[in-house]
C-alpha cells in the first residue's frame, strides 16, 4: 500500500509472478514518475493503473513493453529478464485511427494476431479461420469482418485491436485506455472479455484507464500514480478519501454512489503534471521568439 512496502499478487500467491518489478524507478530528466516500486503481478491478476494526465501510466506500460528502460531497479517476466517484442505479451495501444486507405479488412487485422509472427507464405487453414471468427465474435465484430479497417469507426477499430491482442492467448496483456471511444455496451462487453481472459486463461492484465467504474468488477488491484508517488492495493483499499488524500498530499474526496467511484478535487499541479522549469538540455528562451 505504500512505496516502501513490497506488494504481493492478489491471485495465485504460491506461483511465480507473471511480472515482477523490484525497486523500480522511472524518471525523465528532473521529472520523477515513480521510485521504489516493488510489484508482483500474478498470472490471472487484473491490475488497473490509474492517475491523472501525465502521472506516468503510459510510461509504466512502455517499461513493461521494453520500450523505455527503467532508471533503476529490475523487471522480469515469468522469471526471465524483460525484452522487447515478447510474443507472450499482448498489447492494446492507445487508440489511433487507421488511414482510410489501409489495405486490410477487419478479419485480416485480427488474423495478424493469430499468425502475424510467422515468416513467409502462411497456410491459412480451417483452424486459422475458426480462430479469427471466434475472436471477431467475442468483440462483436462479425458483422463488419469484411470491411476495410480504415472505413470503420474508432470504436469498431478498437474492438479489432483487442481481438488481435487476445489472439495469441498472451501470458501478459497490456491495455492502454482500451475503452476510449467505446459506447457503454461495448465498454462492458470488452471489460468482461478482458476479465474473462484474466480469470479463464490465467493472463495477467495491466489495464491503464482514467475511469475505474467500467472495469471495477474485474479489478483485483489498483496501481494509483500521482505526482511522483504511488500506492497499490485492492480497489477497496486504495479508492478512499484517506488513501488518495495522502497520495496527492492534499484533501481529495472519494465518493461511492450506486456502485460507482468518483474522485473529486484533485490538485491542478498533479493534473497538469509538470514541475516548474524545463527538462534538462532545453533553452530557457521561447524558441519561437528568435524566429
Ligand atoms: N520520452 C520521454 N522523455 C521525457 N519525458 C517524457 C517521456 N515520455 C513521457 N514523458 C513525460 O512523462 C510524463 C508521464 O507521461 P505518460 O504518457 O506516461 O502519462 P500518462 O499518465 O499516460 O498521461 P495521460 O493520462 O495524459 O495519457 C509526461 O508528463 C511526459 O511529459
Amino acid at each position: 500500500m505504500s512505496p516502501s512496502v513490497p506488494t504481493r499478487p492478489a491471485a495465485d500467491p504460491a506461483g511465480r509472478p507473471a511480472v515482477s518489478l523490484r525497486d523500480a524507478k522511472l524518471g525523465y530528466g528532473n521529472r520523477l514518475l515513480w521510485d521504489g516500486l516493488n510489484l508482483d503481478i500474478a498470472p490471472g491478476e487484473f491490475l488497473a493503473v490509474l492517475g491523472a494526465n501525465g502521472s506516468g501510466k503510459t510510461s509504466f506500460l512502455k517499461v513493461l513493453l521494453g520500450m523505455a528502460p527503467l532508471s533503476s531497479g529490475s523487471l522480469t517476466f515469468d522469471g526471465e529478464p524483460a525484452r522487447r517484442g515478447h510474443r507472450s505479451i499482448g498489447y492494446v495501444p492507445q487508440q489511433k485511427h487507421f488511414p482510410p486507405d489501409t489495405p486490410l479488412r477487419a478479419r485480416d487485422l485480427v488474423g495478424l494476431g493469430v499468425d502475424g509472427h510467422k515468416w513467409g507464405i502462411r497456410l491459412r487453414g480451417r483452424a486459422y479461420r475458426h480462430r479469427v471468427d471466434e475472436l471477431l465474435a467475442q468483440v462483436g465484430a462479425t458483422q463488419y469482418a469484411r470491411i476495410p479497417v480504415g472505413m470503420l469507426s474508432g470504436g469498431e477499430q478498437q474492438r479489432l485491436r483487442i481481438a488481435q491482442a487476445l489472439a495469441p492467448n498472451p501470458k501478459v496483456l497490456l491495455c492502454d485506455e482500451p475503452l476510449l471511444s467505446l459506447d457503454l455496451n461495448h465498454q462492458k462487453a470488452v471489460s468482461a472479455l478482458v476479465g474473462q481472459q484474466a480469470k479463464g486463461n490465467g493472463t495477467a492484465v495491466v489495464f491503464v484507464t482514467h475511469e475505474i467504474n467500467p472495469i471495477l468488477e474485474h479489478v483485483d488491484r489498483v496501481l494509483y500514480l500521482a505526482g511522483g508517488r504511488f500506492t497499490v492495493g485492492t480497489p477497496a483499499e486504495v479508492m478512499t478519501t484517506k488513501v488518495l488524500s495522502r497520495l496527492y498530499g492534499t484533501h481529495v474526496e472519494v465518493l461511492h454512489s450506486k456502485g460507482r467511484i468518483v474522485v473529486v478535487g484533485m490538485p491542478e499541479a498533479v493534473i497538469d503534471g509538470h514541475p516548474e522549469g524545463l527538462p534538462d538540455g532545453w533553452p530557457a528562451d521561447d524558441l519561437a521568439e528568435g524566429a
